[in-house]
């Protein structure tokens, strides 16, 4: 744990020492008044008690106490900084570091665990650490505070009184461990449950659809149970030892006493000392009770630090130059890749885009089309090989910079729940109005924008739920288009469209495309006929290159695919048309 707080210190070293400092100072007023005590019964037991010097220390001792309220406020003010100004600085640190991370890093982690370390664990953090940090910062400077006046004493019955705390602490250290345990059982419950009430709004539409209402809420209702049992076993498990470390203290508080009255029976103690051990011994562990409820929630916090650590420390994609290239041909050079580490998708994979060519890739399902677009626009890096743009290795790019260069039009098209305007000007944010209006225009969105309530100032929805998919795509490619990147890359979006959508976006593509390397995701093969290179994938590896009618002369795996695409296409057809007519 410590070292855990250690690295989050460093992320605002100036609050948490200015903090420290006020810690120290209110410890030693807490703990100071109660040695003056001391002293004031000392002085009492004498022959001849000094009155002088008693309302001295009197007087000393009540200016600390008026000043331990100003301390006291000045502390909590100190703490609260701090830790706002942690939580503040590790949610920024967490969403500059979440953009630098690979898409590979977001595909093999639950979405859901994702979101609930940046916001339940920070939060987690947040509130734990603002509640205890201080109370236990304070707690041992008074004890410390405390144990020099004991020991400047009497250093028998003080040794006494500090014995108990490694024993207390061995209990404290179980009760670790159960939480530590327990914690990590109590945040998968969570996850999991956050992860299923996810899946469960996410997938309304579906459920409902196919009557599975039933059984996806069991589901959620399970996870929900398991979090509550967790719950509740992180609560109470840990208690007991605590409690044990609570009672260690009290019996040596009752050992100190019997062996105080022993030395005084012996005549080795006196009176006014013992008197003092009685009321400052038992001072001693006061603030220590109280924190030991707090090391226990710290050591919950922990858990949740431990996880925002462990994001932080994923490797971030690296680059060592930004200056992006002057021309934006594309080469693969012997580029092998592995989405798990294990089995390479993509083998051996060497080919050649010209600047300002369309080049199709072409291959059955699972070929790996979509991996070549991912290794272009550097959501992934590849293992081995390079991936070059202007003959720049993109690795040495800042993935930013890549991002600039190219604009995707995929098949699922995500728009923010926003208006019309605004999601389109996302592909270019400092664009005018006119140069909005423009791109929606040569995407083809002019007419159907013209036809909503409040033209392109009406709100899409989550998702663009408000318009069609035919329409969502449009508005996509209006936003590439406003981009104007030199490169796009398309996977081919017109699949599940109906006729008139195919062919308003047939347009809009062909205004988006003209004068850009373009790499298109084939699957009609028939729209990408006049590409000047179609390159041939069969389970990662190039099977044949070269446009449409070199492919058809080789007889290969095109020509295969081009035939069987043709015979679909005829049987479409006539099974469209009336009987008599075939
Ligand atoms: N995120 C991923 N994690 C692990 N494996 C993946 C991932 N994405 C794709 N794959 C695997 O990589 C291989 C290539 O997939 P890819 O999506 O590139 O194929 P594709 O040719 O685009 O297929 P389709 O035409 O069906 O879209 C497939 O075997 C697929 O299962």
């Amino acid at each position: 744990m410590l070292s855990n707080l250690l690295y989050i210190f460093r992320i605002a070293p100036g609050a948490v020492r200015k903090s420290l400092f006020w810690e120290l100072l209110h410890g030693i007023f807490v703990a100071s008044p109660t040695g003056m005590l001391l002293l004031i019964i000392w002085e009492l037991f004498e022959p001849e008690p000094d009155q002088r010097k008693i309302w001295w220390i009197a007087g000393i001792m009540g200016g600390m106490l008026l000043l331990q309220f100003y301390i006291a406020s000045k502390t909590l003010l100190a703490s609260n900084q701090m830790t706002f100004q942690l939580s503040n600085t590790l949610r920024l640190k967490l969403g500059n570091h979440l953009q630098r991370l690979s898409m590979g890093y977001f595909k093999k982690r639950d979405p859901g665990d994702l979101a609930s370390v940046v916001l339940q664990d920070v939060a987690n953090f947040e509130t734990i650490f603002g509640h205890t940090v201080g109370n236990i910062a304070g707690a041992v400077f008074a004890t410390l505070t405390l144990s020099v006046f004991l020991f400047a004493v009497d250093w028998r019955l003080a040794l006494l009184l500090i014995a108990a705390l490694p024993l207390g602490y061995l209990f404290v250290k179980i009760a670790n461990w159960v939480i530590t345990k327990q914690g990590a059982k109590l945040v998968l419950a969570r996850n999991a449950t956050g992860a299923r009430f996810l899946e469960y709004v996410q997938g309304i539409r579906f459920i409902k659809s196919y009557g599975m209402t039933g059984a996806h809420f069991k589901s959620l209702e399970r996870a929900m149970r398991d979090f509550k049992k967790a719950s509740i076993r992180t609560e109470a498990l840990p208690g007991p030892f605590v409690l044990l470390a609570a009672i260690i203290f009290e019996l040596f508080f009752l050992g100190m006493v019997g062996l105080g009255v022993g030395y005084f029976e012996t005549g080795t103690l006196s009176i006014p000392v013992l008197i003092a051990f009685l009321i400052m011994g038992y001072r001693l562990y006061e603030p220590l009770k109280v924190v030991l409820v707090d090391y226990v929630t710290l050591r919950y916090m922990n858990i949740s630090l431990t996880r925002i650590i462990d994001l932080l420390k994923a490797e971030e994609q690296e680059w060592e130059e930004d200056c992006p290239p002057e021309h934006f041909d594309i080469a693969f050079d012997h580029v092998n890749f592995s989405y798990t580490g294990d089995e390479n998708v993509l083998k051996g994979i060497s080919f050649y885009i010209p600047e300002k060519s369309m080049v199709a890739l072409v291959g059955p399902s699972g070929s790996g089309k979509t991996t070549i677009a991912n290794l272009i626009a550097r959501f992934w890096d590849a293992q081995q090989g390079s991936v070059m743009i202007g003959g720049i290795d993109i690795q040495l790019l800042a993935p930013h910079t890549v991002y600039q260069m190219i604009s995707e039009v995929f098949q699922e098209v995500y728009l923010f729940d926003d208006t019309v305007y605004n999601n389109i000007l996302i592909g270019n944010p400092k664009a005018s109005k006119e140069q909005v209006w423009q791109a929606a225009k040569a995407a083809q969105c002019q007419e159907f924008i013209r036809s909503l309530p409040q033209g392109m100032e009406t709100r899409v929805g989550e998702g663009g739920s408000r318009l069609s998919g035919g329409q969502k795509q449009r508005v996509s490619i209006a936003r590439a288009m406003l981009k104007d990147a030199p490169i796009v890359l398309l996977d081919e979006a017109t699949a599940s469209l109906d006729p008139e959508n195919e062919v308003y976006i047939q347009r809009a593509i062909q205004q988006l495309v003209k004068d850009k390397t373009v790499v298109v995701i084939a699957h009609k093969l028939q729209t990408i006929k006049n590409a000047n290179q179609i390159i041939v994938l069969d389970q990662g590896r190039i099977k044949e290159t070269g446009d449409h009618t070199y492919l058809m002369e080789v007889g290969g795996l095109y020509t295969q695919l081009w035939n069987q695409q043709q015979k679909a296409q005829s049987w479409k057809i006539k099974t469209m048309m009336p009987a008599n007519e075939i």
